[in-house]
């Protein structure tokens, strides 16, 4: 056994580690970073990315059948063996070699295999060998081990080998018929990308399409999934899974009935990566998300443990994820040098953005892409508050952008301070334009000053005034 010793150990190389360890390090500490798979995480292999190029060459040909002259102009259908390629090349084909140089340029100290706790400050590493290398830390140890598709006790699922996020993700083949449990971002993303790749899909929502966001994006992505062939069943609960032995699943649901597909994917939420990374040994529950405070330390772990990513379960997505990591690297580098650190509210080691501003674009058709509290949400925080919804349909640049232009605007006011505190757009390539909704809500532009943000004509941008407009001066 060998042991090293490090300012700081990071557990996990997903994005959010790798961007932990950059920010120690350019701070002038020593970081080791401890990685089990691939260095990259879910989002470079399993998640953002693939999921993204599986997505995108659809999209465009939608987008050039939507508009007469370039419309004439596609004479073919999509070529799916051309996107699962470049599919495979976003994936890196599934290898790590240019994140390791990363690694490398960066000089963060990489050590492959499980990492687990095992007393204060101290890391164990066991590589796939069995080798066994003892890490300890003087500041600092930050957990940032992700989290996992989360596969619930449906009878008979677990023996059906249903597909999770990563096969999807992953997939060499597009099946026939595809049932998905879920109409979370996940299920939605996955009916948008295999009922265009060629599957006859079934999307069970128990609990709706996309719940979580404003109820007029669920109409509108149901609404279009359907135009594109999937069967959505909202408030279908899937009840027991089999699979024959001709390799056929069915899905029985709890209201009677079965959905009979080739491939069943479970796409109901994630499960913190905790479960061996040797938390009994410091006093918490493995298994569980890790409760952070504002700092993002630990709950009941001391001043050494930080966590930050999914793991915390703060927000899962690898912007909000990184947005953690720079802001806690520069913590603790702050605290390694006596320097203060501020994390009140818009610190510059605050992470209130969690909170107040988090943006988040799903990807399916249309586009949704949304910031900030919804109606509900900014009710339920006790805000009096004015909602704002436009038709994107009247924009001239929306007009121009796509024929038959179909979308929708919402502007969530807080009427008491006149600011913007959430904002949701539905309707295709929204996704762009979310980022100027993130600014004028993190920098609490009041209304009054909104008006001399001009937007430029003829862009869907002009949704803005518009809002404005209707919200009166
Ligand atoms: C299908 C899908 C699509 C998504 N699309 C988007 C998107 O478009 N945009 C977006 O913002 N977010 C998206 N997300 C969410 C995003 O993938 C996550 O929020 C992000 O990956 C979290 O980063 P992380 O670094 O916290 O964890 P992860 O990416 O999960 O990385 C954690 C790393 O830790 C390693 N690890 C775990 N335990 C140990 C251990 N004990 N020892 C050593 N290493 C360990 C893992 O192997 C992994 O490499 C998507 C998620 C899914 C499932
Ligand atoms: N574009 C993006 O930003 C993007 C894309 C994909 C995933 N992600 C992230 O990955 C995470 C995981 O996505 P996800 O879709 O798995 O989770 P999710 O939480 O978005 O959706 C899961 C859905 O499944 C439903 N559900 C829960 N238990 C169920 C059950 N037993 N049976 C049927 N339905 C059930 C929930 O009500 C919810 O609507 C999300 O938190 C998301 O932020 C982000």
């Amino acid at each position: 056994m060998t042991t090293s010793e490090y300012d700081v150990i990071v557990i996990g190389a997903g994005p959010v580690g790798e961007n932990v360890a950059d920010r120690l390090v350019q701070g002038g500490l020593t970081a080791a970073i401890v990685e089990r798979e691939l260095v990259g995480g879910e989002c470079s292999y399993w998640a953002c990315m693939p999921t993204k190029a599986l997505l995108r060459s659809a999209a465009a040909l939608r987008a050039a059948r939507q508009l007469p002259g370039a419309r004439e102009a596609v004479t073919g259908e999509l070529d799916v063996t051309a996107v699962l390629s470049r599919r495979d090349s976003f994936a890196s084909n599934w290898k790590d070699d240019g994140q390791v140089s990363w690694l490398e340029s960066a000089g963060i100290d990489l050590f492959r295999g499980q990492g687990r706790i095992s007393g204060e400050r101290t890391v164990e590493v066991t590589g796939a060998d069995g080798t066994a290398t003892t890490l300890t830390a003087r500041h600092a140890v930050v957990v940032a081990t992700g989290s996992s598709a989360l596969v619930p006790d449906i009878t008979g699922l677990r023996d059906a080998r249903p597909w999770t996020s990563r096969e999807a993700a992953s997939a060499q083949h597009v099946p026939a018929r595809l049932v998905i449990i879920g109409g979370g971002v996940v299920g939605t993303e996955m009916a948008t990308a295999f009922t265009a790749l060629g599957s006859s899909v079934t999307l069970l929502a128990r609990d709706g399409v996309l719940p979580q966001a404003e109820p007029f994006v669920g109409e509108r992505v149901i609404a279009s999934l359907q135009a594109a062939g999937v069967s959505v069943r909202v408030g279908a609960e899937a009840a027991e899974v089999r699979r024959d032995a001709d390799g056929t699943v069915r899905v029985t649901l709890a209201e009677g009935g079965q959905v009979e597909a080739d491939e069943v994917l479970v796409a109901i939420g994630r499960t913190p990566n905790t479960r061996d990374i040797g938390l009994d040994t410091v006093g918490l529950e493995p298994g569980a998300w890790l409760t952070v405070d504002e700092a993002l330390r630990v709950v009941g772990a001391g001043d050494w443990l930080y966590a930050a990513g999914d793991v915390n379960r703060r927000v899962l997505l690898t912007h909000q994820g990184k947005y953690q990591a720079r802001n806690l690297g520069d913590a603790i580098v702050a605290r390694a040098k006596g320097e203060p650190v501020d994390t009140g509210a818009w610190g510059r080691h605050a992470v209130t953005a969690d909170e107040r501003a988090v943006p988040q674009v799903v990807f399916t058709d249309p586009e949704v892409a949304s910031v900030g509290l919804t109606v509900a949400a900014a009710e339920a925080a006790g805000l009096r508050t004015r909602v704002v919804d436009y038709d994107l349909g009247w924009v001239a640049g929306s007009s121009l952008h796509a024929e038959g232009y179909q979308g929708t605007a919402r502007m969530v006011v807080d009427e008491d301070r006149r600011v913007i505190v959430g904002f949701t757009l539905v309707g295709p390539d929204v996704a762009e334009l979310v980022h100027a909704a993130t600014i004028a809500i993190v920098g609490e532009v009041p209304l009054d000053r909104l008006w001399h943000a001009v937007p430029s004509f003829p862009t869907v941008s002009e949704v803005w005034l518009r809002l404005l407009e209707t919200y009166g001066r």
